[in-house]
């Protein structure tokens, strides 16, 4: 049967709200479940992803099903779904049997699944290549949603997991604040590294508001769309944990000078030579702020931060936060220092970002 056009018409299903009822499934604030109810809302987002027709999607934390119903009406040929909470089995397959097409069902935690083989492998694209039919959509877990874009940021530098199929493109939800930042620009209060990070691997657009009145049970806050198209070359071209280490020095005083901030990447001897050193080769001024910095600015640092490395290879390993990363015994010239507060000594990226 060709659903191409017509789409999927799924046979009568009970509502989300009664297989709720019926399975007494009550949302858990460990896994930060919200429902969406709404199909109207749920169609609205899955349209963000664009034409699924014939495509493979994955579909992140899909609970009860609704956004999954909507993804099965717009007919992929295949559809996987990854979910933590054993508790939704059932009402997932209930879809599984109602769909016309395949649909896979994995219990498990999204943060370590590998998607590098679970799509056909007729759906791969050269990089070079427009984006392939394959797609990522989750109205994800709050609590996820930003060490997993982070880490998915880092798959497609790297070109793994879904991203050896091409340039997979994402449709996901996060609280507003936090997609307000991933897609900031210069200049704003908002604009942090989250914002760097998205922005240098992924063109991003916000696409729209979901009022948190419209889940059950209601979030405190909004929920923002956010849809990424992975570029075909990132605007700083260089290895994903070198733009993170010099982006979050940078944004580790968001208010300050700049050179305050760069200074955190190297050790209290050589600090204020080899900070000046390096925003004057990335001719950068030294009283610039953080948020005031474009990408290529940005991307100008981290140059001049590796052609620094070439002349100290052990200031790779320094992290001012941490010590004891640093082996520095044998160079007289580089000493220890406290951190900058107790704070620093723990690695605090969801709330920095
Ligand atoms: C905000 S709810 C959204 C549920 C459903 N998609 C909807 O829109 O109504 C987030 C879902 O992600 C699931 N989840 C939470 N952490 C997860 C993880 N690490 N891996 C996979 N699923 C997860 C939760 O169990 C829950 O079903």
């Amino acid at each position: 049967m060709n659903f191409a056009k017509s789409g999927v018409r799924l046979p009568p299903l009970p509502s989300i709200g009664d297989l709720l009822r019926l399975y007494r499934l009550r949302a858990l604030k460990r896994l930060s479940q919200n429902f969406l109810l709404d199909s109207r809302v749920c169609d609205k987002i899955v349209k963000v992803a664009g034409p699924l027709e014939g495509g493979h999607v994955c579909e992140v934390g899909p609970g009860p099903g609704s956004i999954t119903r909507s993804i099965i009406r717009k007919s992929p040929a295949k559809l996987l779904l990854v979910e933590k909470d054993p508790r939704f089995t059932p009402t997932l397959e209930m879809l599984q049997e109602a769909s016309p097409f395949p649909v896979q069902l994995v219990q498990g935690d999204i943060m370590n699944f590998d998607m590098a083989d679970v799509f056909d492998k007729d759906h791969v694209r050269p990089w070079s290549d427009r984006p392939p039919n394959v797609h990522l959509i989750g109205n994800l877990p709050f609590s996820v949603a930003t060490p997993l874009i982070i880490r998915w940021i880092y798959a497609i530098s790297e070109r793994t997991s879904a991203w050896k199929y091409g340039r997979v493109k994402m449709t996901l939800t996060f609280q507003a604040e936090v997609a307000e930042r991933v897609v900031s620009p210069i200049m704003t209060r908002s604009r942090c590294r989250l914002s760097v990070m998205c922005q240098n691997w992924c063109h991003v657009e916000y696409r729209f508001t979901i009022p948190g009145s419209v889940f059950v049970p209601k979030p405190d806050v909004d929920v923002g769309v956010v849809h990424f198209v992975p570029r075909l070359v990132p605007i700083i071209d260089l290895p994903f944990k070198i733009v993170e280490k010099v982006v979050r020095s940078l944004f580790c005083y968001r208010q300050k000078y700049i050179l305050k901030s760069v200074g955190t990447l190297f050790p209290v001897a050589l600090r204020e030579k080899l900070a000046l050193r390096c925003l004057e080769e990335a001719e950068v001024p030294t009283t610039a702020r953080s948020f005031q910095l474009t990408l290529p600015e940005i991307g100008r640092i981290c140059y001049a931060y590796t052609s620094i490395l070439r002349d100290y290879p052990k200031l790779e390993t320094y992290n001012h936060r941490l010590r004891s990363d640093v082996t520095l015994e044998d160079d007289p010239l580089i000493e220890r220092e406290p951190p900058e507060s107790e704070d620093d000594l723990y690695d605090t990226s969801s709330r920095a970002l």
